[in-house]
């Protein structure tokens, strides 16, 4: 991608809580684009947000602005992150919250339209899997452009969990949870590895991992987070930010995201080849 159209380039963030300021503080750290809108009918908590993001955007490495903006404006730019919805309350599973979240993108994406026609709609709000196939539905765009955060953030904790018990550094694990961002997701255990060995052969003698245990680990970090916390936004904050690169620099990286399953008639993540269009291949 040339200097000038990274510095043109604008993500929306729809919803300005703990996700969306996260990600936005991700995205001005490991600046992409020029200019970042923050969307929230909350006027008062979305200009703090803009205010005290602003002051981050000092550092010397951004040229990345941020600013309010519309959800009119919103629909015109190169790609909108919708974190816009409630989150869990303790005992609550992600599936809980679709009557309050279906109802928000609704009317959020009513309030977009209409969309720039290259318009890139990554979905982070819960239950994710079913509202990036709700956004497909209500927007009306083609559905490579409408993807969802998916099991990326459990494949970076699973592959965080492995790390730590192969004494390797997470990027060099190639390992994938797939499948639904919530209680059905599984890890592809056949396929994982260090360094291109298979994982059983690729470890030290006398390190055993018990793959249940680590499966269940993963599955369950973002309820023993919120349990303590009572949200998640880091690890989302640079999972999305990471999205939104590999859309605008057209990186062609294979990401475990969430994307429409002709087979399947469903959206859950298998991996894909993330770029301009979206998933350029699922
Ligand atoms: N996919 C993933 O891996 C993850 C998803 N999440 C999900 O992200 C969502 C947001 O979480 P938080 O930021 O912690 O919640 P939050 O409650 O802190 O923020 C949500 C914001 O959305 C805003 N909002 C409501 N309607 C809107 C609309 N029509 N347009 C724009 N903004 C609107 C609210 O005013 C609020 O400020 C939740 O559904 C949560 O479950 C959170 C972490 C990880
Ligand atoms: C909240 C959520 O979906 C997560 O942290 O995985």
């Amino acid at each position: 991608m040339s200097q000038s159209s990274k510095q043109t380039s604008q993500i929306a963030i729809l919803g300005a809580g703990d996700v969306g300021a996260t990600i936005a503080y991700s995205l001005i750290m490991n600046p992409v684009a020029g200019e970042i809108l923050i969307v929230d009918p909350k006027e008062e908590v979305r200009d703090a947000q803009v205010q005290d993001l602003s002051d981050a955007t000092f550092h010397g490495n951004t040229s990345t602005r941020v600013r309010a903006g519309t959800h009119k404006e919103a629909g015109q730019c190169d790609i909108v992150v919708i974190t816009a919805g409630a989150k869990q309350k303790k005992g609550e599973s992600r599936t809980d919250l679709i009557g309050r979240n279906k109802a928000i993108l609704d009317s959020a994406i009513s309030d977009m339209k209409p969309f720039r026609p290259d318009t890139i709609l990554l979905l982070v709000a819960n239950p994710v899997d079913v509202l990036t196939y709700f956004a497909q539905q209500f927007s009306s765009l083609p559905k490579h452009q409408v993807l969802g955060s998916g099991t990326f953030l459990d494949t970076a904790r699973l592959r965080g969990i492995l790390a730590s018990k192969a004494g390797v550094a997470a990027s060099s694990i190639d390992a994938y949870v797939l499948g639904e961002h919530g209680e059905s997701q599984f890890v592809a255990w056949s396929l994982a590895s260090i360094g291109g060995v298979p994982l059983d052969s690729a470890l030290e003698k006398g390190v055993e991992i018990d793959k249940k245990k680590i499966a269940d680990e993963t599955r369950g970090k973002a309820t023993a987070i919120m349990e303590s916390k009572g949200a998640t936004n880091y690890g989302i904050g640079g999972v999305a930010a990471s999205i939104c690169k590999s859309v605008l620099f057209d990186e062609r990286i294979v990401r475990p995201v969430s994307a429409w399953q002709e087979e399947l008639g469903v959206c859950l993540s298998l991996p894909a080849v993330v770029g301009r269009a979206g998933v350029v291949r699922g």
